[in-house]
């Protein structure tokens, strides 16, 4: 009983009075207006809301992209405000996936060598563990048959795949997904919305993800909507 209160009640991450303003004076932007929120572990949130609203910004707040002007953000235990540079740069790469709208993967090398390139980056070795992982998340992914080819002899919704493998494959605390269907049909977009589900059913990974795909609700456990830079609830 006490496992699973503790687990009822993990966070992923979780923000206090966040607020970032762009600029000064007249001009000021309050692109976040005291934002609080938690994310809870082994959870898929969707972000949602109105072009402007502050739902990139927050998500930059969250992952320690972008450093609010109050409030605090705590992302897998860490006080991020707490972090120089140089240590925020070494927890991101230690504790975060990022899944971008442009895929941004590598075009000259494999599927197979750009999963693999956060390892590498972290100087960790290919062991057993990693190679077991790495073969979980592409199994997951559907991508096997996938892993000798370049980015540009595959799919847009093949690409977006390899790159949510190379976002899981360090087993990040928490996955941040900026718009991963922005550039994707609206079928290869159900597609990668479901391939985003089961990689927190099946792997119990974090994933947060802003988005403007309607249907995203259907996939995701919880919807966050942010208006005007707070938090307006939970999608109706
Ligand atoms: N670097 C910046 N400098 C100045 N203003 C900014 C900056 N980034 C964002 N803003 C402003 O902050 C507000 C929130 O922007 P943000 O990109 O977070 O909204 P969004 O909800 O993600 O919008 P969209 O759905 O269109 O991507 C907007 O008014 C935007 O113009």
């Amino acid at each position: 009983m006490t496992t699973t209160a503790t687990q009822a009640t993990a966070l992923a991450a979780s923000a206090r009075g966040l607020t970032r303003v762009y600029g000064r004076g007249d001009t000021a932007v309050h692109a976040l207006r005291g934002v609080d929120l938690d994310l809870p572990a082994g959870q898929f949130t969707a972000i949602m809301g109105p072009s402007g609203s502050g739902k990139s910004t927050l998500m930059h707040c969250l992952a320690g992209l972008d450093t609010p002007t109050s409030g605090s953000v705590t992302v897998a235990g860490c006080a991020l405000q707490d972090l120089d540079d140089t240590a925020l740069t070494i927890f991101r790469r230690d504790h975060v996936g990022f899944v971008f709208q442009s895929f941004n993967l590598l075009p000259m090398l494999t599927a197979g060598q750009n999963i693999l390139l956060p390892l590498e980056l972290a100087g960790r070795r290919l062991d057993a563990e990693a190679r077991a992982r790495y073969d979980l998340v592409v199994d997951v992914l559907g991508i096997r048959d996938r892993l000798g080819h370049r980015p540009a002899e595959l799919s847009g919704g093949q690409q977006q795949r390899v790159a949510i493998a190379r976002a899981l494959v360090s087993r990040p605390a928490i996955v941040f997904a900026d718009e991963p269907t922005g550039n994707l049909d609206s079928e290869t977009s159900a597609e990668v919305l479901g391939f985003l589900r089961r990689s927190v059913r099946e792997l119990g990974q974090t994933v947060v993800m802003v988005t403007h795909e309607d249907g995203a609700a259907t996939y995701a456990d919880d919807v966050v909507v942010i208006a005007d830079g707070v938090v307006a609830g939970p999608a109706a």
